[in-house]
């Protein structure tokens, strides 16, 4: 059974899912769909959506194929280093409830692809030199959203790994280390930070008119900082007296010297 879904509270624990990793022999419902369906379809609605755009106005827009780009760009990221998703609180902690389930297969391919839905009825002209500013901050995110989700992977697989052996670390009593160099003694979450980074270069594209292209960065945001207090939690019973000596070493959570 999953830690988080056995309250006692009945819609609490239908939501996050009673069940850890329900199984059909060795398939594995939860990691099947938190990486396959829900993405793939993702990409495959986007691609619809530039496809539609092309027989509309006779070819996509510039903003469109930046859309498309990143996105792919990200959902590519994800099945390429599919084994992270193993770490994750969602597979570690979660059960497969309608939290998952819904937000796996539903939630993400028809939110995440709102801001193609946006571009195809809302068309926004986009000049060269925003779409380079946009791919700026788009490479931004993705290479601090990269850069941490490496850094503590490699660590977690192999602390002597060269590529973060000489960072610093602290001890835990569970033999463990947490990282305080590097990307991870900038903030306790460098990850989300990239992500959001990469969140709002994914809203740019179809401009200022309208806030409905923004509903992800602020769902997001939401999502993150809740996500982020629940792993606090999660971390302080596992590390203790350590995780608190890494709250104040590194004290900004997402965002460094604002949250
Ligand atoms: N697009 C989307 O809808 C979503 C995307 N994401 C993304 O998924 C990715 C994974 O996120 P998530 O699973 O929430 O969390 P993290 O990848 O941030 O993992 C948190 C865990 O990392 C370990 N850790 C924390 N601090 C340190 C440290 N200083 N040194 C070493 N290890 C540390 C702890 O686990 P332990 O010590 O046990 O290893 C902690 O529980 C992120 O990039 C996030 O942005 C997440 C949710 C939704
Ligand atoms: C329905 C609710 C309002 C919210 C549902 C939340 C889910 C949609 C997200 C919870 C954690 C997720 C992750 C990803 C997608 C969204 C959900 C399922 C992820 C697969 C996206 C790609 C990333 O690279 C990742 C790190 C693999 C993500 C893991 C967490």
């Amino acid at each position: 059974l999953a830690p988080g879904g056995n309250s006692g509270n009945p819609i609490y624990d239908f939501f996050l899912g009673r069940e850890l990793n329900p199984r059909i022999c060795s398939f594995d419902f939860k990691y099947f769909c938190e990486l396959r369906p829900g993405l793939i379809g993702w990409v495959l609605i986007n691609l619809a959506l530039l496809m539609q755009e092309a027989e509309l106005r006779g070819s996509p827009s510039l903003a469109m194929w930046l859309v498309n780009g990143f996105q792919l760009l990200y959902v590519g990221d994800a099945l390429w280093h599919e084994e992270a998703v193993l770490t994750t609180m969602d597979i570690i902690r979660d059960g497969f409830g309608f939290m998952l389930a819904f937000g796996d297969l539903a939630w993400v391919p028809f939110t995440y692809s709102l801001q193609a839905q946006f571009l195809l009825y809302h068309p926004e002209p986009l000049g060269l030199p925003l779409a380079s500013v946009i791919c700026l901050i788009k490479a931004v995110g993705y290479y601090i959203f990269r850069g941490a989700n490496s850094q503590k992977n490699t660590f977690r697989k192999n602390p002597s790994d060269p590529r973060v052996a000489d960072l610093e670390t602290i001890s835990t009593a569970t033999g463990r280390r947490l990282l305080v160099s590097g990307w991870w003694g900038m903030v306790r979450h460098p990850n989300y930070l990239g992500d959001l980074i990469m969140a709002l270069a994914w809203s740019l594209p179809c401009g200022v008119s309208h806030l409905l292209p923004y509903f992800y960065l602020l769902y997001f945001t939401a999502l993150l900082v809740h996500r982020e207090a629940r792993d606090e939690q999660q971390c302080l019973q596992k590390y203790g007296l350590a995780w608190h000596a890494y709250c104040r070493r590194v004290p900004y959570r997402i965002v460094p010297y604002i949250y």
